[in-house]
């Protein structure tokens, strides 16, 4: 296919990645080829007749819950530390593709350890994929642990103690907390408790919030203390609101093709990009679950091209923004925001600003 100027641009945007579930990168391939390596029976449904047949369940999701069920089930052939390794390095080669240089990246313990793997395994395993994308990709990475909250906040708090006797923070193998999983149903403030304590250890804290939830679930996670908003689309329908987290710089980390594929919005021309570029406040763009809503993060960024037809300067601001937002040392923000104004200014001149 002949590549427009644009979507050359685009390719070649240098990009930080802060909303990508780790889990969520599992290909059908893979689920089939780690249940046949560990002896998996996958379950009874046939759906998982064969990666075909999968693939064409993930296009008709009818929600968030209906996605979750899949994308927990997928995750279950995840048992040794080299499948999370495999995983991880997987994912990073593609980001790497796809021009993205640093990536914050969530993974969910609690599910894993459910079903018996170890923390260890979990975090070794993924920590091993980060390292190698950084010695041989140059990417630098970050790994967010996410609390669930379809499970009790009993089970989310044995894994904040054992990340805490684990040292996991101090070590600089788990960098932030998140939290994600079903939105509307479980209480919205479930981590009050963690999120205290995670803050008086100055952890950085993000939340899904405002994806299926109103307005209340965002309020209710930066009451918390979460510093960043993963998601945040229904921030629109809180005007209020809205001028707060332009005011306070509050990063949103926003997935459109998520937010098509959950039935959040109908099309990608109704996620409030414009809106939050009028209004001041910051986004990156993100592809949550790439595996699942077919497109990493540049189909992301092309899906918002066609959609809204941005120029040059406006996907500098947001380039920008992801950086200044991105939990990374000055020097770090400084390489990669250095590239960006390089590759803005060898395009400004073949695509109209
Ligand atoms: N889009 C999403 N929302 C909430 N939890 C998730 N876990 C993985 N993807 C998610
Ligand atoms: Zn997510």
């Amino acid at each position: 296919m002949c590549q427009s100027p644009m979507r050359e641009f685009l390719q070649g945007l240098p990009k930080c990645e802060h909303h990508v579930h780790l889990e969520g990168t599992l290909e059908p391939e893979l689920i089939f080829e780690l249940a046949a390596r560990h002896g998996i029976t996958l379950p009874e449904d046939p759906v998982y007749t064969s990666v075909e047949t999968l693939k064409k369940r993930y296009e008709h999701f009818s929600n968030l819950d209906d996605f979750l069920h899949f994308y927990f089930e997928g995750m279950a052939v995840l048992r040794e530390e080299q499948d999370f390794a495999d995983l991880a390095w997987a994912y990073f080669q593609k980001a790497h593709a796809d021009g993205v240089h640093h990536a914050e990246v969530f993974f969910d313990p609690q599910v894993h350890e459910s079903r018996g793997v170890a923390y260890n395994t979990i975090v070794d395993g993924f920590t091993k994929g980060c390292k190698r994308a950084e010695s041989e990709l140059g990417l630098s990475t970050k790994l967010i642990l996410c609390f669930v909250r379809h499970l009790p906040v009993a089970s989310a708090q044995e894994l904040y103690d054992e990340m805490v006797a684990h040292k996991s923070f101090e070590n600089g193998t788990v960098h932030g907390l998140g939290w994600s999983s079903s939105e509307v149903g479980p209480p919205k403030d479930m981590f009050r408790d963690i999120y205290a304590s995670a803050a008086k250890k100055n952890i950085p804290l993000t939340a899904h919030a405002g994806e299926e939830g109103d307005p209340t679930y965002i309020s209710t996670a930066l009451e918390l203390g979460a510093q960043r908003i993963d998601h945040g689309i229904r921030l629109i329908e809180d005007e209020e609101l809205m001028k707060r987290v332009a005011r306070e710089g509050i990063l949103l980390t926003v997935c459109p093709l998520s937010n098509v594929r959950l039935r959040c919005v109908k099309s990608v021309k109704e996620v409030p990009i414009r809106k939050f570029l009028e209004a001041g406040v910051k986004f990156s763009i993100n592809s949550d679950d790439p595996a699942y809503f077919g497109g990493y993060i540049l189909d992301n960024y092309y899906a918002v091209q066609e959609a809204f037809n941005l120029n040059v300067l406006e996907w500098k601001i947001i380039a920008e923004n992801s950086v200044q937002e991105s939990w990374i040392e000055d020097s770090r923000k400084a390489e990669i925001l250095e590239s960006i104004e390089a590759h803005v200014k060898k395009y400004m001149h073949t695509i109209a600003a």
